[in-house]
């Protein structure tokens, strides 16, 4: 799946949204790949996770265990292992920081890839990455579906992604002036309150 087909997939679920968000870097953007829209559609999320598990085993060779950052990356993850025929967990906030819980355990000697929907920042990667550095494993790479950074974030490990996009994001004190004037709303789950 090339590039543009990528993008199609995302375009068509509605999930190529316009207006004030506020990421979960605490970066403002006049746009939002909503990958829910994406995953609420089996059949699309297949097409698109078979894609991304190819790409990943051409970078990466045999892998045994995906780990996802939650909750965003849940379904992308598990979807990307079933291609690969891999296990699937994910890590999830505790007092804010990821953890392995649930039982979910990565033996010694097991090749690990890390999982993500979308890579702005690459904050939520790095902290994913420092949680399964923590564990048994060999951490062997990480996939994105869209890097948003155009191949800008460092996230300590090598990166593949199924689309490399430069969408613009700004601090809170340098707003353009037409997207200050939006109203701003922040989708993902990073801060909520439990
Ligand atoms: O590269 P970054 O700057 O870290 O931004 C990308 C992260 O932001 C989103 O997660 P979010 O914390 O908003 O919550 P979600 O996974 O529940 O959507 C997205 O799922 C990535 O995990
Ligand atoms: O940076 C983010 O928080 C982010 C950006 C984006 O386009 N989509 C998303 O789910 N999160
Ligand atoms: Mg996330």
């Amino acid at each position: 799946m090339n590039h543009d087909q990528v993008l199609d997939e995302f375009r068509a679920a509605g999930a190529l949204l316009e207006g004030h968000f506020i990421l979960s870097s605490g970066l403002h953007s006049p746009v939002f790949f909503q990958k829910n829209a994406v995953f609420m559609d089996p059949d699309r999320t297949e097409r698109l996770c078979r894609a991304l598990a190819e790409k990943a085993q051409a970078a990466f060779g045999k892998i045994d265990v995906v780990v996802s950052p939650a909750v965003g990356a849940i379904i992308p993850g598990y979807e990307t292992a079933r291609h690969l025929k891999a296990r699937a967990m994910f890590v999830e906030r505790e007092g804010g920081v990821f953890q392995l819980r649930r039982g979910f355990e990565i033996k010694a000697g097991e090749r690990v890839l890390m999982v993500e929907d979308v890579v702005t920042t690459g904050l939520s990667s790095r902290e994913c990455l420092d949680s399964i550095r923590g564990h048994a494993g060999e951490l062997v790479g990480a996939a994105c579906l869209i890097d948003r950074s155009g191949g800008k974030a460092d996230i300590g490990a090598k990166l593949v992604s199924l689309a490399s996009v430069s969408a613009p994001a700004y601090p809170a004190d340098k707003l353009p002036p037409e997207l200050a004037a939006l109203p701003a709303i922040k989708p993902g789950s990073r801060g909520l309150a439990a």
